[in-house]
């Protein structure tokens, strides 16, 4: 993701609406601890939102011409995104699989794209297929499975509270979905060390 400002985000209207929820839960936003709290929140909220002010497309423009007919798999790419019903964070591990037809990526640019729409209010379910058809339409391979395996702390430390839980999603596109012996050799392939048992 570029590093230029996201200016989607509005500082000014976190901050006042962070002093806001310290003034509701009966604390004093001006104690020393606090003061410089909503600025930071503001600062962190342009992290962890910095795909909304970004589109994938910026990190797919350049596609290399490849005779490669085998599948692609870039394993565990570490994520954190946050869930759009708490706020709170969800992180784990995402894998990304396609078999090409023609053209290859940046191996790298399959992690920013994953970010990109990790960096915004989101359920793991929605990422999952947002990050497989974005690909299956931008790299128009055969097929595309991407498997994600997550942590969600709005049901780990609040809530249900059931720490060591994990979610998993997938999305198959294309030859994985029509083809049993492609989608049980891409599972496999993702299942192998490190990933998803
Ligand atoms: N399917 C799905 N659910 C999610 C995700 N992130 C959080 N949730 C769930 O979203 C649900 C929101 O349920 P609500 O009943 O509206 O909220 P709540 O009263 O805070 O629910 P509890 O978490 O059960 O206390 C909860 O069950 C969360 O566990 C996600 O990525 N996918
Ligand atoms: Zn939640």
């Amino acid at each position: 993701m570029s590093e230029e400002k996201n200016k989607t985000i509005d500082h000014k209207r976190i901050e006042a609406a962070v002093r806001e929820i310290l003034l509701a839960i009966g604390e004093n936003p001006d104690r020393e601890g606090l003061a410089e709290t909503p600025q930071r929140v503001a600062r962190m909220y342009e992290e962890v939102f910095s795909g909304l002010g970004h589109q994938p497309s910026e990190h797919t423009e350049k596609l290399f011409h490849e005779d490669y007919n085998e599948i692609v798999v870039l394993r565990d790419i570490a994520f954190s995104s946050t869930c759009e019903h708490h706020l709170m964070p969800f992180s784990g591990k995402a894998h990304i699989a396609y078999l090409p037809d023609k053209h290859i990526i940046g191996l790298s640019k399959l992690a920013r794209v994953f970010d990109c729409f990790a960096k915004r209010p989101q359920v793991q379910e929605r990422l999952t297929i947002q990050a497989a058809d974005f690909l299956m339409e931008r790299l128009n391979p055969k097929g595309v499975a991407v498997v994600v395996e997550a942590s969600h702390s709005c049901m780990t430390v609040r809530g249900a509270k059931k720490p060591g839980s994990f979610m998993v999603t997938s999305a198959l596109r294309g030859i994985f979905i029509k083809d049993q012996r492609s989608r049980s050799e891409v599972m496999s392939l993702i299942r192998g060390a490190g990933g998803v048992q």
